[in-house]
C-alpha cells in the first residue's frame, strides 16, 4: 500500500513488503480448496482508520488552464479563498458592519479545518466597533455544489418527508405550497424597469420599491446565516456559450440544492474554478415567511426580483418551481435586450436536423410531447431563439407525474431513478413503490431530472432554426380541432392569446371548464409587453420559413364531463405527421368560427375525430360551445387591439383579423 501524496492509497502489486506471502492461488496442477481466511486482510488497524480509507479525496482540482486574475496565475489556495470571499459577500448583511463568517464543508465532518472568509460590507470604511451582535460571532457552513449522493444524505438526515423510492429517486415534500404563487411575485420598479418592463393590468410584474426589497433581502439573509449550514449552487443558464448566464443559488434545503443541480446547467470542474462572481443570485429562505408589517406584503409569501441588484429573494414558499421560473423571468428580460427571443416551449430535433418548438401552458404537453423516442430532446420547457438557432436555458426537465405510466411515457418513467427529485408523490410505506395516480398531497406531482437521463437528449442542448412551431392547447371545451395548420397571422393571434382550458376541481361532481389566456403561453414569466415577444417570433418564423400548428391535447366528443381527453397515442401520431412533413401536404378544409385549416385525413388517426363537430352527439351543444369559446377569445384579445406588432402595420391588421369570426 502506498500513499500517492494526496492522502489517497493504492495497492501496488509489485512491491509486496514484509514476510513472503503464502501461495494460495490455484494452479493448474493442484486441486486444493481455497480457504476464506486467505483473503487480503483489511488495511487498517482501527475502525477510524478503516473509515478514513472508505472516502477517497476528490481528485486534486488541477485546472487545465490555471485561473488568472488580471493576467496573473493564482494558486489553488488563493482561488479557494477568493471563492469563499465571493460566497461571504453574497451572504453579507447590508446593514451591519461585518459580514457573516462562512466556512466550507459539513459541520458534521469535524476533521476538516475550516477555512474562514470574513467579508466587510463595502459601504462602511471605519473599523468595526466592538458593538457587534451574536450573529457576527457565528459560523455558517457552506455546502458548495454537493453531489446528488451527498444531497440525498443531507435530505434524509435533516429533512422530514425525504425518502428513497423503489426506483432510487428522492421523494420530497415541498411544504404548504405545491405550486407557484404568481400573485406574490414582485419586481422592483426603478428608473430602468419603469421604462423597460410591462406594468399595469395583465402584467405579471407586481411592483415593489427598492427599500422593501432590501428589507426582504435582509430578512432572507439573516435567516440563512442563522442556520448551521446553507447550500450554495454555482451553475449556468443557457447552452448558447455566447449568452450563458452564471447563477448562484443560496438555499436552506438539500431538496432545493438538488432540484437546482438537476434543473440548471451543471458546470464542469474547470468551469467551476473559473466561475468568479455570479451574474445573478437567488436567496431562497422559503421556510421563513415575510413580515406582513412590511410595505406591499399581502400574504406571508413573497418572491422578489431586483434586476438592478441582480438578485431574487424567496420568502414563505418552499415550492422549488419558484426558483426555476424566477430565473426564466430573468431570461425574459436579459435575452430580448440582446435580440434573443425567450420561449416557454419544449424543443426537439429529428434525425435530419428538423427542429420543432412546443408552446403551451402548464399541463398541455410540452414535456410529454417533446420527449419523443424517435427524436433528440433539446429541452422540455425554456428556450432561446437567437440568430444562430435554438438553445435550451436549462440542464434538466420538470415533468408532471400525475397518472404517469410506464407504457405511455417510458422515457420519463425511466428517468425517475437515482438523482431525480420526486415532489409530493405518494408511495407505499414499505416497498416505497410510488403510486402515480394518488393525488393525496397534490395533483401537481413532479419529477425533476437532469436532461441526460433521457436517452436521446441532444447534448449540448442546441439546434438549428425551427421548422415547425406547435402551439398546444388543452381545450376542455372540446371544440378546438386535434390539429390545424396556421398561417403566420393565425400563429401570432394564438401565440398572443395563449389559450388553454383547465378544469377547476374534480371533487364535487362535474365542473365547468375554465378558459385561461396567458399571453405568449407564459404571461406569468414575461417581463416586457407580449407584443414585443410576438413581433420577434413573427420576424423569426418568417425569416426561417417555419410553419405554425395548433394542436388540441384536450377534449374530444364533448366538453369535460361528457367527452374524453384525446388519446395521447393519437396526439403522438399527429405530431409525427407534422415532423415528417406529411401533414403539410394533406388535404384541408376550413372550420367555422375560428377559421382553422384542418386535415381531412391523417394516418393512424380516425378521420372522424379530426373535425370536432363529428364527435359531438349533440350538434347544437357543439355550436353553442364553439361560439362561447369564440366569444371568450374575442373578449380576451380586446386589450391587444390598440397595440402595433412589430414595425409592420399590415401584420397587425392581419393578426387582428385572424381571430374567430362570427
Ligand atoms: N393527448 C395528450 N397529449 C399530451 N398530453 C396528454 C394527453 N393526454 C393526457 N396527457 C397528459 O397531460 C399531461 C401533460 O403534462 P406536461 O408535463 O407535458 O405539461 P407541460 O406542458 O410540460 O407543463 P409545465 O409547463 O407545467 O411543465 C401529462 O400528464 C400527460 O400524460
Ligand atoms: O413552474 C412550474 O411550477 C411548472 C411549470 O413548468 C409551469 O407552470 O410552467
Ligand atoms: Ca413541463
Ligand atoms: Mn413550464
Amino acid at each position: 500500500m502506498v500513499s500517492n501524496g494526496n492522502g489517497e492509497f493504492s495497492f501496488d502489486s509489485k512491491r509486496r513488503s514484509g514476510l513472503p506471502k503464502i501461495q494460495t492461488q490455484k494452479t493448474d496442477d493442484d486441486n486444493v480448496v481455497c480457504h476464506d481466511d486467505s483473503a487480503t486482510p483489511v488495511k487498517a488497524q482501527t475502525l477510524d482508520e478503516l473509515h478514513s480509507l472508505q472516502k477517497k479525496k476528490s481528485a486534486p482540482t488541477t485546472p487545465i488552464k490555471s485561473p488568472h486574475v488580471f493576467g496573473v496565475a493564482v494558486s489553488e489556495e488563493e482561488r479557494q479563498k477568493q471563492q469563499l470571499q465571493s460566497i461571504s459577500a453574497s451572504l453579507a448583511s447590508l446593514t451591519r458592519e461585518t459580514g457573516p463568517k462562512v466556512v466550507k464543508g459539513d459541520p458534521a465532518r469535524q476533521a476538516e479545518t475550516p477555512k474562514v472568509a470574513q467579508s466587510h460590507a463595502t459601504h462602511y470604511h471605519h473599523a468595526p466597533t466592538l458593538n457587534i451582535s451574536d450573529s457576527a460571532l457565528k459560523f455558517t457552513h457552506i455546502l458548495y455544489n454537493l453531489s446528488p449522493a451527498e444531497l440525498y444524505e443531507q435530505a434524509i438526515k435533516y429533512e422530514k418527508g425525504s425518502f428513497i423510492t423503489s426506483s432510487g429517486a428522492l421523494a420530497t415534500l415541498s411544504g404548504a405550497k405545491t405550486g407557484r404563487s404568481p400573485r406574490d411575485k414582485r419586481v422592483v420598479r426603478d428608473e430602468t424597469t419603469e421604462k423597460d418592463l410591462w406594468w399595469g393590468k395583465g402584467s405579471p410584474n407586481i411592483e415593489m420599491d427598492e427599500q422593501t426589497f432590501l428589507i426582504n433581502r435582509e430578512r432572507a439573509v439573516d435567516y440563512l446565516c442563522s442556520l448551521e449550514e446553507v447550500y450554495v449552487n454555482d451553475q449556468f443558464l443557457n447552452w448558447d456559450p455566447n449568452n450563458r448566464i452564471k447563477v448562484r443559488i443560496v438555499s436552506a434545503r438539500a431538496y432545493h440544492s438538488l432540484f437546482m443541480h438537476n434543473m440548471c446547467i451543471r458546470p464542469t470542474a474547470e468551469e467551476l474554478e473559473e466561475f468568479g462572481t455570479p451574474d445573478f443570485t437567488i436567496y431562497n429562505a422559503g421556510q421563513f415567511p415575510c413580515n406582513r408589517y412590511t410595505h406591499y406584503m399581502t400574504s406571508s409569501t413573497s418572491i422578489d426580483v431586483n434586476l438592478a441588484r441582480k438578485e431574487m429573494v424567496i420568502l414563505g414558499t418552499q415550492y422549488a418551481g419558484e426558483m426555476k421560473k424566477g430565473l426564466f423571468s430573468l431570461m425574459h428580460y436579459l435575452m430580448p435586450m440582446r435580440q434573443i427571443l425567450s420561449l416557454h416551449s419544449g424543443c426537439n430535433m429529428g434525425k435530419e436536423g428538423d427542429v420543432a418548438l412546443f408552446f403551451g401552458l402548464s399541463g398541455t404537453g410540452k414535456t410529454t410531447l417533446s420527449t419523443d423516442h424517435n427524436r433528440y430532446l433539446i429541452g422540455d420547457d425554456e428556450h432561446c431563439w437567437s440568430g444562430h438557432g435554438v438553445s435550451n436555458i436549462e440542464g434538466g426537465c420538470y415533468a408532471k407525474c400525475i397518472d404517469l405510466s410506464r407504457e405511455k411515457e417510458p422515457d420519463i418513467w425511466n428517468a425517475i431513478k437515482f438523482g431525480t427529485v420526486l415532489e409530493n408523490v405518494v408511495f407505499e410505506e414499505h416497498t416505497r413503490e410510488v403510486d402515480y395516480a394518488d393525488k393525496s398531497v397534490t395533483e401537481n406531482t413532479r419529477a425533476a431530472y437532469p436532461i441526460e437521463y433521457i436517452p436521446n437528449a441532444k447534448i449540448p442542448c442546441v439546434g438549428p432554426h425551427p421548422k415547425n412551431v406547435i402551439l398546444l392547447a388543452c381545450d376542455a371545451f372540446g371544440v378546438l380541432p386535434p390539429v390545424s395548420k396556421l398561417n403566420l397571422a393565425q400563429t401570432m393571434y394564438h401565440f398572443i392569446s395563449g389559450y388553454t382550458a383547465l378544469v377547476a376541481g374534480t371533487e364535487d361532481g362535474i365542473k365547468e371548464p375554465t378558459a385561461t389566456f396567458s399571453a405568449c403561453f407564459g404571461a406569468a414569466f414575461i417581463m416586457l409587453h407580449p407584443t414585443k415577444y410576438a413581433a420577434m417570433l413573427a420576424e423569426k418564423m418568417k425569416k426561417h420559413g417555419a410553419t405554425g400548428w395548433l394542436v388540441n391535447t384536450g377534449w374530444s366528443g364533448g366538453s369535460y364531463g361528457s367527452g374524453r381527453r384525446i388519446k395521447l397515442a393519437y396526439t403522438r401520431k399527429i405530431i409525427d405527421a407534422i415532423h415528417s412533413g406529411a401533414l403539410l401536404n394533406a388535404n384541408y378544409k376550413k372550420t367555422e368560427v375560428f377559421g382553422l385549416e384542418i386535415p381531412t385525413e391523417l394516418e393512424g388517426v380516425p378521420s372522424e375525430i379530426l373535425d370536432p363537430m363529428n364527435t359531438w352527439p349533440d350538434k347544437k351543444a357543439h355550436k353553442d360551445t364553439l361560439l362561447k369559446l369564440g366569444g371568450l377569445f374575442r373578449k380576451n384579445f380586446e386589450v391587444f387591439t390598440n397595440y402595433k406588432i412589430g414595425t409592420d402595420n399590415n401584420l397587425t391588421e392581419e393578426i387582428l383579423a385572424a381571430g374567430p369570426n362570427f
